[in-house]
């Protein structure tokens, strides 16, 4: 099999590719792969790592400030699980042939973009569990569709993901329980963190379909295996029964189920406002990445101690031969 593809000229390469992906098989390392494909995935999996270690700043937040040694135990094992999905997607972006540390110059000089969402502010502790419940949601509805992704080391990342992310997603529905359970005071918190965070999590899909100049391709690779709007509406779908059981009220007045679309309808995201916010322009972009340029910066005394290390030991073992 290998001395075959060895002997194939470039169409027949992209042949061989292309009935790969007809046949669903995953695409490895080492396959050849268009040089399209290679760089829609590291785009795709760069921003995805980038939106988990910058998604550490709004929880981060409330770490110091929890309410009770319990809740502060939770949130701390949350945001680590964070920082370990960032390096299973930096791990999975480098076997296409890209450095973690060049992904990390790209981010930090605003050459790679991040998520949408999390440049919004986390006011109150119930955004804590506003986030757990609509941001990983969302998370989610998104990526159990991703471990079907065809490029191997992508969809086998995404598995333990989203096994983390629907632990997340329950601790933050167990949080605005117990909240709703509360004072009324604690009820209008649940219901003002809920208006603030539904639009931009209706946003975290990306653009209408009609609007996406990624989607087609993605999908003919099979890297995306759904539209941004499909998912969209399995969010929605899933969501409202959900507010219901929690007993709060999501902020649109044109959501309403379609018993002949089988979905419930929604309004218009303001996608003038996912625009902004991607290009740099949202309540906590500058802050965002003004952490993590500082956290870049203040940790390269740990790079060079372990590059050290590693140097040492490697030259030992080479005595040692
Ligand atoms: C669906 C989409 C996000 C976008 O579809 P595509 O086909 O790729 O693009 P499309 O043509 O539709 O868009 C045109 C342009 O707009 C960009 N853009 C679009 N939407 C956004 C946006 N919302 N924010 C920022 N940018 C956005 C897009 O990159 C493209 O720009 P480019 O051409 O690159 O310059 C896709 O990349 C995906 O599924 N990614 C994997 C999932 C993922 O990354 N999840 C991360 C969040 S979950 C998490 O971290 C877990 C967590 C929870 C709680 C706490 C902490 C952590």
């Amino acid at each position: 099999m290998t001395t075959t593809i060895d002997r194939l000229d470039e169409a027949g390469l992209q042949r061989h590719f292309d009935e790969r992906i007809a046949h669903d098989q995953r695409i490895e390392p080492r396959d050849w792969m268009p040089e399209g494909y290679r760089r829609t995935l590291v785009r795709q999996i760069a921003q995805h790592a980038h939106s988990e270690i910058i998604g550490m700043q709004p929880e981060g937040n409330w770490l110091t400030r929890a309410p009770s040694l319990r809740r502060k135990a939770i949130l701390l094992a949350k945001v680590q699980d964070e920082a370990g999905h960032g390096l299973y997607l930096y791990s999975a972006a480098e076997t296409l042939g890209v450095d973690r540390a060049e992904l990390t110059d790209r981010l930090i000089q605003r050459r790679q973009k991040y998520s949408s969402i999390f440049n919004y502010p986390t006011l109150t502790f119930a955004d804590i569990g506003v986030i757990g419940w609509l941001v990983d949601g969302a998370a989610i509805c998104n990526q159990v569709p991703l471990c079907r992704s065809s490029f191997g080391p992508y969809a086998r990342a995404m598995v333990r993901i989203c096994k983390e992310e629907s632990f997340h997603q329950r601790q933050g529905y167990e949080l605005l329980m117990t909240m709703m359970r509360g004072t009324a005071q604690q009820r209008e918190m649940v219901q003002d963190a809920t208006n603030r965070w539904w639009w931009p999590s209706l946003m975290m899909f990306g653009p209408p379909d009609s609007d996406s100049p990624n989607t087609q391709q993605s999908m003919a690779w099979r890297i995306k295996r759904h539209t941004n709007d499909e998912l969209r509406q399995k969010f929605v779908d899933m969501t409202v029964p959900q507010a219901e059981a929690l007993g709060v009220t999501l902020p649109d007045p044109q959501l309403r189920w379609n018993a002949e679309r089988g979905h419930y309808d929604f309004g218009e995201p303001d996608w003038s406002e996912l625009k902004r916010v991607i290009s740099g322009d949202g309540p906590c972009n500058e802050q965002r990445l003004a952490r993590r340029r500082a956290a870049h910066e203040e940790g390269q005394w740990v790079r060079d101690a372990a590059a050290a290390h590693a140097a040492k030991q490697a030259a030992r073992e080479e005595a040692a031969r």
